[in-house]
């Protein structure tokens, strides 16, 4: 596994994140919502860092259900609190295609929701990407699949508390013994 971004880095993007957006909303409330799983660790630590006044929700969103390609895009709003009239703030671990910021920007509009603002650990640079871009990103990495921090193959590797490369033997290794 390639470290791709340290502890001591993620660290400094994450507070680099929470300063751009206090800087956005000042001290008005916001609902920032939670893309389950991938943005928990991320989400743990950058709520901590916002000032303003907030309301903490969660919403399913999965895709890349067993492997390093996107798949059916299924979003699960059971869990989520009320959005409307709200300023949401949705937080994910990573922007690749961008399909499932594109459509969870959608969803929470149609929820009523008075915006929608986004916000990712990272934002992979590559050629098919959704016109609709994240309205804050800590780091551009990349077109390379990453674990740790939150981002996972098989639900594995999530824990670990840096961003690292998963090289094409590891992931084979990985299906091999969980999948
Ligand atoms: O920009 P995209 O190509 O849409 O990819 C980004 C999404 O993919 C991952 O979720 P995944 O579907 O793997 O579910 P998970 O969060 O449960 O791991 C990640 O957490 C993002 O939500
Ligand atoms: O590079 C990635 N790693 C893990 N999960 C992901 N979901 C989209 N891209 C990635």
């Amino acid at each position: 596994m390639r470290i791709l971004i340290d502890e001591t880095q993620l660290a400094a993007g994450v507070a680099k994140l929470a300063r751009e957006i206090d800087t956005r909303y000042s001290d008005r409330p916001i609902t920032v919502v939670a893309v389950l799983t991938g943005s928990v660790v991320l989400f743990a630590d950058l709520i901590r860092r916002l000032s303003m006044p907030q309301r903490v929700g969660v919403i399913q969103a999965s895709s890349y259900r067993g492997g390093t390609q996107a798949g059916e895009l299924v979003i699960d709003a059971k869990m989520l609190i009320d959005v409307k009239d709200r300023d949401v703030l949705v937080v994910d671990d990573i922007f690749d295609t961008g399909a499932t910021i594109a459509k969870l920007r959608d969803e929470l509009t149609a929820m009523g929701a008075a915006s929608v603002a986004t916000a990712v650990l990272l934002r992979k640079v590559r050629e098919e990407q959704h016109s609709v871009r994240p309205d804050f990103v800590a780091f551009e990495i990349p077109d390379e699949f990453v674990v740790g921090y939150g981002l996972d193959y098989l639900d594995m590797y999530r824990n670990l508390p840096y961003i690292a490369v998963l090289e094409p033997e590891e992931i084979a290794a990985t299906s091999a013994q969980v999948g």
